[in-house]
C-alpha cells in the first residue's frame, strides 16, 4: 500500500474520480462528504474510508480531525479539494458570504494542516500537501470576488506550509479553470467559457487526476503551483 490519503469533498465531480483513482493506485483514501449520494457506495466498494463532514459545524471537523489521527498514525497526504463556488450576493449579504467562502477554502485547510503536522512528519516517504485552488488566485474574478480572495489565501497557505514542513512534506497548489462544467450550465455559457482559454475547451477531469499524480511523484518540487488552465493567463 502506497500510504494513507485524506481527500476533501468526495462526493461528486473531481474528487469523487480523485477517491477511487488513487484507491485504485493503490493508496489508502480516506475522503470526506458533505452530501450522502448514491454515488458513494462505489467508493465504499472499492475501499476508500468514507467520513461525513460540514466543514461549516466546527464539532464534525473536530470529529473529523479525531477519527483520522485515530486511523492514520501516519499520513501520505492531505488533498484539499472541498470547495463552494458561490457568486457574490448583495451587501448585506457580504460579510457572511466572505466568511462561508474562508471557511470552506482556508480556515478548515488551516486547520486539517495542523492537525494532522504529526502524521504528515511521521509518513515513511516524503508526504504531501495538495491545495486545490484556482486560476482566479491570481487574476480575480468580477462576479467571484469572496471565492477568489479565498482560493488567493489558500494560494498563499502553500508558500508558508511549504516552509514550515520542508523537507518531509512537500506543499503545492494545483490552480484550474474549466475542468468540469456544471449540470445547469447553457451552451451559451459554454461557448463563452471555452473561448476565455487559447485551449478554447473544457478540459476533463483526467487532467487533474494526472497533475494530482505529478506532485505525488514528484521528490523535489514544493512550494509551488501547477496552472492547469488552457492559457488563459494568455488570452
Ligand atoms: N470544476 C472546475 O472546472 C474547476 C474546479 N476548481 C476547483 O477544483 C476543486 C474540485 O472542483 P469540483 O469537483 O467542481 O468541486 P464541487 O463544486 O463539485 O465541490 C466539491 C465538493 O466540495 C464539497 N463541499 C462544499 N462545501 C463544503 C462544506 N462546507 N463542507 C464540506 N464539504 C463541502 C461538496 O460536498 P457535497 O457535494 O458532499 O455537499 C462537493 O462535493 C474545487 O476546489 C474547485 O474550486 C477550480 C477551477 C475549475
Ligand atoms: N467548487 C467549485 N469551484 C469551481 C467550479 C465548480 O464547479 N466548483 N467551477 C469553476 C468553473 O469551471 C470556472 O472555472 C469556469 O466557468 C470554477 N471553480
Amino acid at each position: 500500500m502506497k500510504g494513507t490519503l485524506l481527500i476533501t469533498g468526495v462526493g461528486q465531480r473531481i474528487g469523487w474520480h480523485l477517491a477511487g483513482h488513487l484507491q485504485a493506485q493503490g493508496y489508502q483514501i480516506i475522503g470526506t462528504y458533505r452530501t450522502r449520494r448514491d454515488s458513494l457506495k462505489r467508493l465504499e466498494d472499492q475501499g476508500v474510508i468514507l467520513i461525513r463532514c460540514d466543514f461549516n459545524q466546527a464539532e464534525q471537523v473536530d470529529a473529523l480531525i479525531a477519527d483520522v489521527q485515530q486511523r492514520a498514525p501516519m499520513l501520505r497526504g492531505i488533498i484539499h479539494n472541498a470547495s463552494d463556488w458561490l457568486p457574490d450576493g448583495s451587501a448585506d449579504q457580504a460579510v457572511s458570504r466572505l466568511h462561508a467562502m474562508m471557511q470552506v477554502h482556508v480556515a478548515v485547510p488551516y486547520q486539517l494542516n495542523l492537525a494532522f503536522e504529526e502524521q504528515l512528519l511521521a509518513s515513511d516517504t516524503t508526504a504531501d500537501i495538495i491545495h486545490i485552488t484556482d486560476y482566479v488566485a491570481e487574476k480575480g474574478s468580477r462576479k467571484h470576488i469572496a471565492y477568489a480572495a479565498s482560493k488567493a489565501a489558500l494560494a498563499n497557505m502553500t508558500l508558508s506550509f511549504a516552509q514550515r514542513l520542508a523537507p518531509r512534506v512537500k506543499v503545492n497548489s494545483i490552480a484550474p479553470a474549466l475542468i468540469l462544467f456544471n449540470d445547469q450550465d447553457t451552451e451559451e455559457y459554454k461557448v463563452k467559457a471555452r473561448a476565455k482559454s487559447l485551449m478554447n475547451k473544457e478540459a476533463g477531469v483526467a487532467e487533474m487526476l494526472q497533475s494530482v499524480e505529478y506532485i505525488l511523484n514528484s521528490g523535489y518540487i514544493t512550494g509551488r503551483t501547477l496552472a492547469v488552465d488552457g492559457g488563459r493567463h494568455l488570452v
